[in-house]
């Protein structure tokens, strides 16, 4: 199931299959004057339709890589291929046209209208003043802003979430296949950018672009991507998968701690329980989890649910507890009950 090793060790060459939107080729980069790679020769696939999220900390190269997408930052080596074509020596200019770009600091032209905004592409590629409009106003319901009021405020008369409504709005213009999101939502307070995920989430849905997405939060890497490929030091591909394959199986101790912890508790959150229910359970033979009295509940529950015990015996004497008796641990009576 997991696509680790064959990402990682077999690098693809020719002209990819047609389920493949991007085909990063043994691209790298090193910079003008930096004696290292900002990214290492790197292989990998991003199919049609996929929501693939770059995670990995500060300075490991996701946005160097996002960049060299769309030609940003021109490749040191390897060959770029988008949509069937090795677009490694494109015209940029032509190239960005047709891939949205999103990036943390929004980028809206400040002294440009909401609706100029968004129809800078669509102008640039020639599309008439009726077109463009219609276009704006639906792009602008698609984002969940009312087009009568918003489409002639300024940048600076919107909220930051709704900014970032309009930079997605604006990469979204021309309807491009793929769209490269770089910390998107990243300045944006936790809980708008709770909202804005779902949101884009329910977005992606309906438009199902080939998306490449930056964050430094596994977690919302973890929420986000239909793939998750977690950089590691010396901007290297530590793991190419699945959230679930990723927090089933980390490929090492470097994404295992990246994940940091409640692997198992957060896995939970990516299973439906309709499809416990049509698997079926079957709990292992007496399986018991043995712990120490300072141990965390926390830790004795993620241990239950990766052995799959329903009893802990706790400290030298043994003193069982049952998984009820740590799940009775959360309960509190709620407002209204005694
Ligand atoms: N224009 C540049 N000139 C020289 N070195 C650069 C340039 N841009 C980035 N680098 C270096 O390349 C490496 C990768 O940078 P990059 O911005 O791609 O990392 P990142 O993973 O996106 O980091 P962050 O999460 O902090 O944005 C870093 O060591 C960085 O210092």
């Amino acid at each position: 199931m997991s696509d680790t090793g064959s990402t990682i060790t077999q690098p693809p060459s020719a002209k990819p299959p047609s389920h493949v939107m991007i085909r990063l080729d043994g691209v790298s980069k090193r910079y003008a004057g930096q004696t290292g790679y900002a990214v290492s020769p790197l292989s990998m696939d991003i199919h049609r339709g996929e929501f693939v999220v770059f995670v990995g900390p500060s300075g490991c190269g996701k946005t160097t890589t996002l960049r060299m997408i769309n030609r940003l930052v021109e490749p040191s080596s390897g060959r770029i291929w988008i949509n069937g074509e090795d677009v490694t020596h494109a015209d940029p200019d032509q190239l960005r046209r047709h891939i949205g770009y999103v990036i943390q600091q929004i980028g809206l032209i400040p002294h440009m209208t909401v609706s100029q905004n968004i129809g800078l592409v669509p102008k640039l590629l020639g599309w008439d003043k009726s077109q463009i409009a219609s276009r704006v106003d639906e792009l602008l319901g698609l984002v969940g802003l009312d087009p009568a009021r918003y489409r002639d405020r300024y940048p600076k008369q919107l909220s930051g979430g709704q900014q970032q409504r309009v930079g997605v709005a604006r990469a979204l213009a021309a309807d491009p296949p793929i769209m490269l999101m770089d910390e998107p939502f990243g300045a944006i307070d936790p809980i708008t950018r709770d909202r804005l995920q779902e949101e884009f989430l329910k977005l992606q849905e309906r438009i199902r672009k080939t998306i490449v997405f930056v964050t430094h939060d596994i977690d919302e890497a973890l929420k986000l991507g239909d793939r998750i490929a977690i950089f590691g030091e010396g901007s290297t591909l530590a793991q190419f998968a699945t959230p679930l394959e990723i927090l089933t199986n980390p490929a090492n101790d470097y994404v295992r701690s990246f994940i940091g912890e409640g692997a198992e508790i957060r896995r939970l959150g990516l299973i439906n329980v309709g499809d416990v229910c049509a698997r079926g359970t079957k709990a292992p033979e007496r399986a018991v989890v043995r712990a120490s009295s300072d141990t965390s509940v926390y830790a004795v529950l993620e241990r239950m649910l990766a052995t799959g015990a329903d009893r802990a015996l706790i400290g030298d004497e043994e003193r069982p507890l049952t998984l009820r008796d740590l799940l009775l641990v959360a309960a509190r009576p709620r407002q209204g009950q005694s």
